[in-house]
């Protein structure tokens, strides 16, 4: 006998119905609705596309329900529901669905204007939101924090989309993504959603710990699908990859997105399919908006075309008919290519996805796992810098900023890994905390003058003053740390009267120079103290490292084993014998019980030869990592600072591993081992 479905259950239902038009609940929907509704957190891992984000929408609008049929709130102290997502653009579209359907949802990021920012943070204080979306690092803004903190009836549910963002140990960790749990602690927030389309046992567990969340609150689903066919083929630095290519498309037609790992290679790509009467369009980040949106459309409208893409594409497109995925290089770990994988065949019709594994990747591959890690000089002068001489005076409390930008070229490290760092001396060392961030640079030209004149207040009146020199030129240069200074006058007032001329269309303004904000949590660390932490991070990196080296191996070693691929897909992500029983039947392995066999073309032993003419071109013997990476090919800003990319030893010894050359290296720089 069924049984009886509790009363959350039953609202939950019936809000589905009349809210959101559907009939019935997907896959562990409804488990996870009412656990949440019953008061729990939940975490939920469900394939893309089946339905994650009905776990928070369905709840935003029950609990006012819930309130209603008990009475115990007042609709204006029902609470919000406060989603987390990194992808900006996306929120839009979800807002708008919800708008549609009469509930009333907003966003909080860069893309809105001041006047809507203003208006929903209106909104937000006087309960008139069911649910609010904003990006992680909005988190890092205290004023932001301190606004969400005073939502009246408080934060009912944190939905934290994109949950694995947030384990070390996952394929795409933000360093952002660690302060939202702190930040569910510190507001008091009543429970907590964690929605993710592919979290292996471990980052599943990361999440549950990040959040207190007890082993029940897990909803996960199987990742297997199967209408997809998981194909594999290899290929030796002598196989012509492109003729093959041809040749698969020609018998597979429609819908088609190649995944390439770097941007040049879309577009090279594109080029040659086009050339063979393929309809093909490049896809990548560097490329502007409204093309990338361009091709997006047309894509999506299409039943024959193909996009040349890097992992820029694909987040959020709803498109039911892809029939293949092809990776032509090697994508970056399970997770990701699971995640890719995803996207084809959402019709449930049969589709095919493709892996070409070649050792001629491997450089490319190992580039982007390599370059990250920053060498110990780095780290040193990093901690230098943030602890130099001029901040020994500030004490807790005090704020200073940096230009993450700024501080990237001077010592050395990429912005992302710099991110990691300062989220580790946040969260790890206890230092400081973000406290938002500012422009240093602000500069604009008069669009009303009388707008201005007629302003009078002290602010208006001293930027005016301290700019009546700027005569004739177009743009008139604001020097705000040195206005605030010298009129006494609080920094921010001065740019809320700068940011309020330019909502007015007074001005045109231009904001550059983006400085991160600090506030000190304790004294800034001795000489002595630097060296410690200089190692512990030194430890973190290579960890880091070294997992993602592990991930790409485990991703070769799922096409190389005599296994069937879907069945191993689903163990790595750990669903047991019991969920799929059988084999596939139809990928690679399971039709031939042959084994795809990387080619054995290992990596070349150093050549003396060549390294006497690296050393030659460059005299630096500081940093063996740096020197590694001159010959491997890795670009980082002190390369380019150096001017060695031109120099012919650039790259020129691409076919060895990178570990050995920073051995070799290593004993050509004695005072750093
Ligand atoms: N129970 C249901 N009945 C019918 N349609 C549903 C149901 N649940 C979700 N859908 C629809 O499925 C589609 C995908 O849902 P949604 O965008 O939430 O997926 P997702 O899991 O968040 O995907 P992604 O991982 O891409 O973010 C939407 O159009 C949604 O309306």
């Amino acid at each position: 006998m069924k049984a009886e479905a509790s009363p959350t259950t039953l609202l939950a239902r019936r809000v589905l119905k009349e809210r959101f038009g559907l009939k019935d609940f997907r896959l562990k929907q409804e488990l996870a609705i009412t656990r949440l509704l019953d008061g729990g957190s939940s975490v939920v891992v469900f394939p893309t596309g089946a339905g994650k984000s009905l776990c928070y929408q369905v709840p935003a609008v029950a609990f006012k329900e819930m309130d209603k049929d008990s009475g115990s709130r007042v609709p204006e102290h029902s609470g919000v529901t406060l989603v987390i997502s990194p992808l900006i653009a996306l929120m839009k579209d979800q807002v708008d669905a919800l708008l549609r359907r009469n509930i009333k949802a907003a966003v909080l990021n860069s893309s809105i204007s001041r006047d809507q920012y203003l208006m929903t943070q209106d909104d937000l204080r006087n309960g008139r939101l069911d649910i609010v979306y904003c990006a992680p690092e909005r988190l890092n803004s205290e004023g932001a924090m301190e606004s969400l903190k005073a939502i009246p009836g408080g934060i009912r549910l944190l939905a934290v989309d994109e949950a694995h963002c947030i384990s070390e140990w996952g394929h795409s960790f933000r360093p952002d993504y660690l302060k939202i749990a702190r930040f569910a602690k510190e507001a008091n927030v009543e429970r907590v959603v964690c929605l993710t389309a592919t979290a292996t046992p471990k980052v599943a567990q990361d999440i549950c710990n990040a959040f207190d969340i007890p082993p029940e609150g897990l909803f996960a689903t199987t990742v297997y699908r199967p209408n997809l066919r998981l194909l594999a083929q290899s290929s030796t630095r002598e196989t012509n990859d492109l003729a093959k290519l041809t040749a698969y498309l020609r018998k597979n037609p429609g819908p088609t997105i190649i995944y390439v790992t770097v941007q040049k290679q879309t577009e090279k790509l594109a080029k040659d399919l086009a050339g063979q009467g393929f309809p093909t369009k490049p896809y990548h980040a560097g490329m502007n908006t409204p093309l990338r949106t361009q091709t997006q459309e047309q894509f999506i409208a299409s039943n024959d075309m193909i996009v040349v893409a890097t992992i820029a594409f694909g987040m959020g497109i709803d498109k039911s008919n892809v029939r293949n995925i092809i990776h032509y290089d090697i994508p970056s770990s399970i997770e990701s290519y699971s995640q890719q994988i995803g996207r084809a065949g959402r019709d449930g019709l049969p589709s095919a996805c493709l892996f070409n594994l070649s050792t001629k990747d491997f450089h490319m591959r190992n580039i982007f796992t390599y370059g990250d890690r920053p060498s110990k000089r780095s780290l040193r002068l990093l901690l230098r810098d943030i602890c130099s001489q001029q901040r020994k005076r500030l004490q807790p409390g005090d704020t200073f900023s940096v230009s993450l930008y700024q501080q990237s070229k001077e010592v050395d490290i990429t912005q992302t890994t710099l991110g990691i760092i300062y989220a580790q001396l946040e969260l790890h060392f206890h230092l400081f905390r973000s406290a938002g961030s500012q422009y240093s640079s602000y500069k604009y030209t008069t669009k009303d003058a009388n707008a201005i004149l007629n302003d009078s207040s002290i602010e208006a009146r001293a930027i005016v003053k301290a700019t009546a020199k700027s005569g004739s030129a177009k743009w008139t240069h604001v020097a705000l740390d040195d206005l605030a200074l010298s009129s006494g006058l609080d920094r921010k007032k001065l740019v809320r009267k700068i940011d309020d001329w330019n909502d007015r269309g007074a001005i045109e303004l231009k904001r550059e120079g983006v400085q991160s904000m600090y506030r000190l949590e304790r004294p800034l660390p001795s000489t002595e103290d630097i060296d410690g932490m200089v190692r512990h991070l030194d430890e973190e990196m290579e960890d880091k490292e070294l997992q993602a080296i592990q991930r790409t191996q485990a991703l070769i070693t799922l096409i190389t084993d005599k296994k069937c691929f879907a069945k191993a897909l689903a163990e790595y992500f750990g669903e047991g014998a019991d969920v799929m029983r059988e084999e596939c039947g139809h990928c690679t392995w399971c039709e031939t019980h042959e084994q795809i066999v990387l080619p054995d073309e290992p990596p070349q032993t150093p050549d003396p030869e060549k390294v006497k003419k690296v050393l030659a071109a460059c005299k630096i013997r500081d940093d063996p990592r740096f020197l590694a990476k001159v010959a491997f090919g890795i670009k980082s800003p002190r390369i380019a600072a150096e001017g060695l990319y031109k120099s012919g030893v650039f790259e020129s010894m691409n076919v060895c591993d990178f570990m050995e050359l920073v051995k070799v290296f290593t004993q050509h720089c004695p005072d750093t081992r």
